[in-house]
C-alpha cells in the first residue's frame, strides 16, 4: 500500500529526504494551500505535515477521510485541533526537542537586544541618525529574570541567563523547591515572579490556562520599568493590555517573536518605539529546522509502516524500552476485547482490566487502549483505533478501570478483562505463552485453553451424557469440521461450556439449530 503525505509548510529538505526515499510513501509538497484548498484536497492524504503556519482546523479534519497522522515539525500544536484529531482517531506527533536550543538562543538574543535598544539604534543609524544619548540601555547583571514556564526552553533560557549573571525566579506548575535549588534558581508563585522580576520571559504552551496570562492585572503587579519577552506563543500576552502598559510607562519595553494573530501586516504594538519584534523566528535556524524535520518525518514513516512513534501528542508517550516489553501483549489484549464483546449481549457500562504476574510490573496504558479498541470494534468498526478508543468509550458512557496484582493464578502473566452490563458480569482471561503466542485460558469461571484466532463457537450447555455427540453430528451434517474442542463444567450435571474452533464460519441457521437442542442454553459464534 502506498501512503500519500502532504507537506503543507516549508520543511528542511534533509528531513524530507527519507520520506522521498521510502517506497511506501508518496509525498506532495505544497506550501501555498488556502484553508479552502486544504478542505477540498485533504481527503486523499494519509499523512499531513505542518509547522505553525497551517491551521489544521476541525473543519479540515472532518474532510480528512483517509488521514491517519498529522506531524508538527516543531513543538507547539495549538494550530492543530487536537480534540477533533483524537475523535477521528488521527494520531498527532510533534518534534519537541529539535528546536529547544534555537528558541532559547533567540530568547536571549531578544532580551539582550531589548535591554540595549539594538534594533532601534540600528534603524536610526540606517536613517543617518547617530544618537548615543537616545539609546542608553540597562545592564542585566544582578537583575532578576522571571521565567514563566520552566520546560525545555525555559530551563535552557535560565541556564544561559545565569551566564549573564542574572538571578532567576521561575514559576511552573511542575517546579518544586528542590528542583529549583538544583538548577540554582529561585522558586516562586506566578505572583512572586510578576512582582519581583526586572525582565519577564514566558515559555509556556498556549492553553486555556495560559491565554492572556500576562493581562492588565498581571502588568499592574509588575515592577515599574519591567521589560517583557515573548518567544513562546502569541496569546499568552494580552496585546491590548501590553500596549496600554507600555504607553503608561509601566512596561519599559517588549521583545515579541510571536503574536495573537500570525502572520500580520499591521500590528499596533509595532507603532511603539519600545517594542522590538521578529516574525516568529525562534525555531528558524538551519540546525533546528533540520532536527525537527528529521524527527517528524521519521515518526510519520514509522507510523505509516506499522511501527510505534517516538513523539505522540494525543497518546501518552511510552519509552522504547517499555514498548519493547509490552508490544508482545498487544494482540492478546485486542483479541480478549474482541472475544468478550460477543458474550455481552447488553450495553456495557463498565470495563475492568486486571493485569497480573509479569504484567503487573509493566506500563499497561497502551494495553488498556488495545483492549478497549478490541471491545468497541465490533460495533464501531475500523473507526476505532489506539488514539480514540478511550475517548469513544468515555463518549459512550463506559468507564474503564485498570487493576494490577502480582498473583497470576499459576501463569507467568495473566490479562483478565471483565465487562459489566446492567444485569451481568462477563469475563475472559488470556496469557501469552512463550513460543505459542496468545491463549485464552478462562471464559467466565470456566477453564479453557485455545488460541484466539479463526472461527470460534462458544456453547453454554447442561452437563449431560450425549450432548457433545448431538452437537458433533449436527455440525457434521452441515459439513463443518471441528478443529479443536474444550469442555469444562461448574459441577457434575450442572452448567458447562464447550469451546470449539471450526474450519469455517457457521451460518446463523446452523447456530439456531444448535440452540434448539434441549441441553444447549446459548450459542455464540465469534470470528477472530
Ligand atoms: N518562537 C518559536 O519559534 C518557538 C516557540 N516555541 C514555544 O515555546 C513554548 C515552550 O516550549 P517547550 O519549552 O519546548 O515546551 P515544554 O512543554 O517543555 O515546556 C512548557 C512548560 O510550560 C509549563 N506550563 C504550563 N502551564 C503553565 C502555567 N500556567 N504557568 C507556568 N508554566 C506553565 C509546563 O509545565 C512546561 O514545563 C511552546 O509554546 C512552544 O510552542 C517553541 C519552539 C520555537
Ligand atoms: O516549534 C514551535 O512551537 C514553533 O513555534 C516553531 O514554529 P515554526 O515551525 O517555526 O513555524
Amino acid at each position: 500500500m502506498i501512503f500519500n503525505v502532504l507537506i503543507a509548510d516549508p520543511l528542511s529538505e534533509d528531513g524530507v529526504q527519507p520520506l522521498r526515499e521510502s517506497e511506501d510513501i508518496n509525498i506532495e509538497v505544497n506550501t501555498d494551500l488556502t484553508d479552502a484548498d486544504l478542505i477540498q484536497r485533504i481527503g486523499k492524504f494519509d499523512g499531513l505535515i505542518v509547522r505553525s503556519q497551517t491551521k489544521v482546523t476541525r473543519e479540515i479534519i472532518q474532510h480528512a477521510d483517509n488521514l491517519k497522522i498529522i506531524g508538527r515539525a516543531g513543538v507547539g500544536v495549538d494550530n492543530i485541533d487536537l480534540d477533533a484529531a483524537t475523535e477521528r482517531g488521527i494520531i498527532v506527533v510533534n518534534a519537541p526537542n529539535g528546536n529547544t536550543n534555537s528558541a532559547a538562543e533567540h530568547t536571549m538574543a531578544m532580551l539582550m537586544s531589548l535591554t540595549r535598544n539594538i534594533p532601534q539604534a540600528f534603524n536610526a543609524l540606517k536613517n543617518n541618525e547617530w544618537n548615543r544619548k537616545k539609546y542608553v540601555g540597562v545592564e542585566v547583571k544582578n537583575k532578576t529574570l522571571g521565567v514563566i514556564g520552566l520546560g525545555r526552553i525555559g530551563t535552557e533560557v535560565s541556564s544561559r541567563a545565569k551566564g549573564q549573571r542574572l538571578n532567576i525566579i521561575a514559576y511552573d506548575p511542575f517546579l518544586t523547591e528542590e528542583k529549583a535549588d538544583n538548577l540554582g534558581i529561585r522558586f516562586g508563585t506566578v505572583e512572586d515572579v510578576l512582582r519581583e522580576a526586572d525582565f519577564i520571559t514566558v515559555h509556556t504552551p498556549l492553553l486555556k490556562e495560559t491565554k492572556h496570562l500576562l493581562n492588565k492585572e498581571a502588568f499592574q503587579m509588575m515592577k515599574d520599568g519591567v521589560q517583557i519577552v515573548n518567544c513562546a506563543r502569541g496569546g499568552i500576552i494580552d496585546e491590548d493590555a501590553l500596549y496600554e502598559a507600555i504607553q503608561s510607562g509601566k512596561v519599559a519595553g517588549a521583545a515579541m517573536d510571536v503574536f495573537e494573530e500570525e502572520p500580520f501586516l499591521d500590528n499596533k504594538l509595532l507603532e511603539l518605539p519600545e517594542v522590538i519584534a521578529t516574525p516568529h523566528l525562534g525555531a528558524s535556524t538551519v540546525e533546528a529546522q533540520e532536527n525537527v524535520a528529521v524527527d517528524v518525518c521519521q515518526d510519520v514513516i514509522r507510523f505509516l509502516t506499522g511501527d510505534s512513534v517516538r513523539n505522540p501528542v494525543n497518546l501518552p508517550s511510552v519509552p522504547q524500552e517499555i514498548m519493547y516489553k509490552i508490544e508482545p501483549y498487544f494482540m492478546l489484549a485486542e483479541k480478549l476485547g474482541n472475544f468478550l464483546i460477543h458474550l455481552a449481549d447488553e450495553v456495557i457500562e463498565e470495563v475492568n482490566i486486571y493485569y497480573a504476574g509479569d504484567l503487573n510490573e509493566l506500563e499497561v496504558a497502551p494495553l488498556t487502549r488495545n483492549t478497549v479498541k478490541g471491545l468497541l470494534q465490533r460495533h464501531l468498526g475500523d473507526h476505532v483505533n489506539d488514539v480514540n478508543a478511550l475517548f469513544l468509550a468515555e463518549q459512550k458512557g463506559i468507564s474503564v478501570h485498570e487493576n494490577k496484582t502480582s498473583r497470576a493464578k499459576g501463569f507467568t502473566n495473566l490479562l483478565t478483562v471483565e465487562v459489566k452490563t446492567k444485569s451481568a458480569v462477563r469475563s475472559v482471561a488470556g496469557t501469552l505463552l512463550n513460543g505459542l503466542g496468545p491463549r485464552i485460558v478462562k471464559v467466565d469461571h470456566y477453564s479453557v485453553d485455545f488460541t484466539p484466532a479463526g472461527h470460534l463457537v462458544v456453547i453454554h450447555h447442561q452437563d449431560q451424557p450425549g450432548v457433545i455427540g448431538k452437537m458433533g453430528s449436527m455440525l457434521a451434517r452441515n459439513q463443518v469440521n471441528i478443529a479443536t474442542m474444550q469442555v469444562d463444567r461448574s459441577d457434575i450435571g450442572g452448567d458447562a461450556i464447550m469451546m470449539l474452533t471450526i474450519d469455517r464460519h457457521p451460518e446463523q441457521e446452523l447456530l439456531d439449530q444448535l440452540h434448539e437442542l434441549d441441553e444447549i442454553n446459548d450459542v455464540t459464534a465469534i470470528d477472530l
